[in-house]
């Protein structure tokens, strides 16, 4: 096996392990694709003016999220069907994210029960929701992440219905027999099977799962159920922001889904500058959606982001090596943001601040 250098050889790594239609699952975005490379794209446009002469021998990229110290600011977004990565899953990669420190976000979708999952980690959880048609599974979701010492909840909000992955449809993608939807197993509804010419099998299992008719009220209704903290997953405006924060939402997470969702959506980074402004440093600011460097922290985090949350990455080093890709994954991540501030003239991460944006790239900021 060639070396993986970077977070992408790691994909490409990744392809030739994988079965054509699982990395189709995880690869692809929505429709012709545009959202997800505009996501990668909006990352690399912004160019940085680095600060010389500042002593950078010590560099803490430290931080704390929802009252928690982490060792930099990233945490892994939460995606569905690890299995199809590697036969341990989530379980591999809560081990890897949860033993270098750094919190995990795990999927409703998940191959892994969310209590087995917790069994397995060794730090910070949260957990990820999906709120179902059907209310009962989605507050019995809500007690079990409590009772399994997770410590806050993402509410996923740009899934009313599924995004158009043509590659699931032109791969007639399926959940493997020994790959189960685990924590909707219990309510019968652990597999994934089926689809047509026409409709991929998650189309039609998101179509009997998912409530279209989510809104504001949905998110007042899911914070009367819980006293941790709800994060909103998937905010792309501003005035959605300040509107979420007004619902009591204690987290934006800035997310396109990967672009797996609207096709011709708005870059995450494009639009960060605005949410920024309209949370007005009220909750803490995430962002994914194409980071795949650790450069791309010091940008989000100049721009007024309190961190980033990886993505596809980690499937891929789940897929080349298990817990051990994984902890490669981070750990390059990890060396490759260290750099990047040494670079910049940034000690830590109170020295980033918008003076590092070149003037030419300003518009992203107006
Ligand atoms: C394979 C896969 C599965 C995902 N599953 C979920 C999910 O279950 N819930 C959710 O809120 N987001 C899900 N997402 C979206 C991620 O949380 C995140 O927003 C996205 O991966 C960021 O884009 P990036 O991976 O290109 O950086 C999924 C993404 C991928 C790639
Ligand atoms: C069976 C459909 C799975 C949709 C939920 C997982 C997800 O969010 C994704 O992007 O895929």
């Amino acid at each position: 096996m060639r070396v993986c250098v970077n977070l992408a050889d790691y994909e490409q790594a990744a392809k030739l392990r994988m079965t054509k239609s699982a990395f189709g699952y995880y690869a692809a975005g929505a429709g012709d694709e545009l959202t997800l490379r505009a996501n990668v794209e909006a990352f690399q446009r912004l160019r940085l003016r680095p600060r010389m002469l500042v002593d950078v021998t010590q560099r803490d990229p430290s931080t704390t999220l929802l009252g928690h110290r982490v060792p930099m600011p990233v945490t892994v977004a939460p995606m569905g069907f690890h299995r199809l990565a590697h036969p341990e899953g989530e379980l591999a990669t809560v081990r890897a994210v949860t033993g270098q420190g750094l919190i995990f976000v795990a999927s409703t979708m998940a191959t892994s029960t969310l209590e087995a999952i917790a069994a397995a980690a060794t730090g910070r959880l949260w957990f990820q929701l999906y709120c179902f048609r059907d209310r009962e599974i989605t507050r019995s979701l809500i007690r079990r992440a409590e009772a399994a010492g997770y410590s806050a909840f993402q509410l996923t909000v740009d899934v009313p219905v599924l995004g158009r992955r043509e590659a699931d449809i032109r791969n007639n993608f399926q959940l493997p027999e020994d790959c189960r939807v685990a924590n909707l197993e219990p309510y019968g509804l652990g597999s994934i099977r089926g689809g047509s010419d026409r409709e991929s099998s998650a189309q039609e299992y998101t179509d009997r799962l998912f409530d279209a008719s989510l809104t504001w009220e949905t998110v007042d209704w899911i914070r009367s159920q819980t006293r941790l903290p709800v994060m909103l997953k998937g905010i792309l405006r501003g005035d959605d922001a300040a509107r979420g924060i007004d619902h009591g939402a204690t987290g934006i997470v800035v997310s396109n889904h990967g672009g797996r969702q609207l096709d011709s959506g708005v870059s995450t980074f494009e639009v960060l500058p605005e949410i920024v402004q309209a949370v007005r440093g009220r909750v803490p600011v995430l962002i994914d959606s194409g980071v795949r460097r650790g450069v791309d922290v010091v940008k989000a985090l100049a721009v007024g982001a309190s961190a980033v949350q990886l993505g596809r990455p980690v499937l891929w080093g789940l897929a080349v090596d298990g817990q051990a890709g994984v902890e490669r994954v981070l750990s390059l991540f990890r060396m490759e943001l260290d750099n990047a501030l040494a670079l910049c003239g940034c000690p830590n991460l109170a020295a980033i601040g918008p003076d590092l944006i070149a003037r030419r790239f300003a518009e992203f900021l107006s």
